[in-house]
């Protein structure tokens, strides 16, 4: 049974991460919130391949995969043992420990629209038929809320301009609450 989130936290700034199916908007929103919320940004994909933290090649989807334990231990320092104020994002979440995160918000959108920005960026029929299944099955909000405490958990549609624009006024509102010592409640 997930902890409490209140139990674990004795951070300063609220750490939030943004995850979901690849092309929800995850990178989107992270950089708004960390923007808004003067947060540091930090797009677990692109530090793993910055920093040589990968461990191989998956050819059949096309994407380097992620060395986990150089990753966690990178992460470490900036989330575990921080006084917060980070906005990851990744898509998926249960490898993370749950008491990095005060809020995890899971980002989802309608199929189509999902395949067409996948197409847009020229992935690979089997690499979109893979992700837009992933969306169908709901497997990133279902991996969250195996994970994370109940009310840590926020599932947000991604699918317009105006979509993005309320999740970052709603995660902004959270980490202001949390900043005020309300706890993000
Ligand atoms: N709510 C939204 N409304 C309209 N377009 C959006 C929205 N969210 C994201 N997009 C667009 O969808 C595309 C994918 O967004 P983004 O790169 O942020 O997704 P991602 O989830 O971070 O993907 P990945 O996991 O592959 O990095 C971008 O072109 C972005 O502008």
């Amino acid at each position: 049974m997930p902890k409490s989130k209140s139990a674990a936290t004795p951070r300063a700034r609220p750490n939030v991460l943004i995850t979901g199916t690849p092309g929800t908007g995850k990178t989107s929103l992270a950089e708004r919130v960390a923007a808004a919320c003067g947060m540091h940004h930090y797009d677990v994909s692109a530090v793993a391949k910055r920093e040589d933290m990968c461990e191989s090649f998956d050819e059949d989807l096309d994407t380097h995969v992620i060395d986990e334990d150089k990753v966690l231990d990178h992460m470490e320092e900036k989330l575990g043992a921080s006084d917060g104020g980070i906005v990851a994002d990744y898509h998926s979440c249960d490898l993370f420990p749950e008491r990095w995160y005060d809020l995890v918000v899971v980002l989802t959108c309608d199929n189509s629209i999902l395949y067409d920005r996948l197409a847009a960026r020229g992935y690979a029929e089997a690499k979109i038929t893979k992700n837009v299944e992933c969306e169908i099955f709901q497997a990133i909000a279902e991996e969250a809320r195996e994970s994370y405490a109940e009310d840590v958990v926020r599932v947000c549609a991604s699918e317009t301009i105006e979509q993005m624009e309320a999740n970052e006024a709603s995660v902004k509102a959270f980490v202001d609450a949390f900043d005020d010592g309300v706890g993000g409640a």
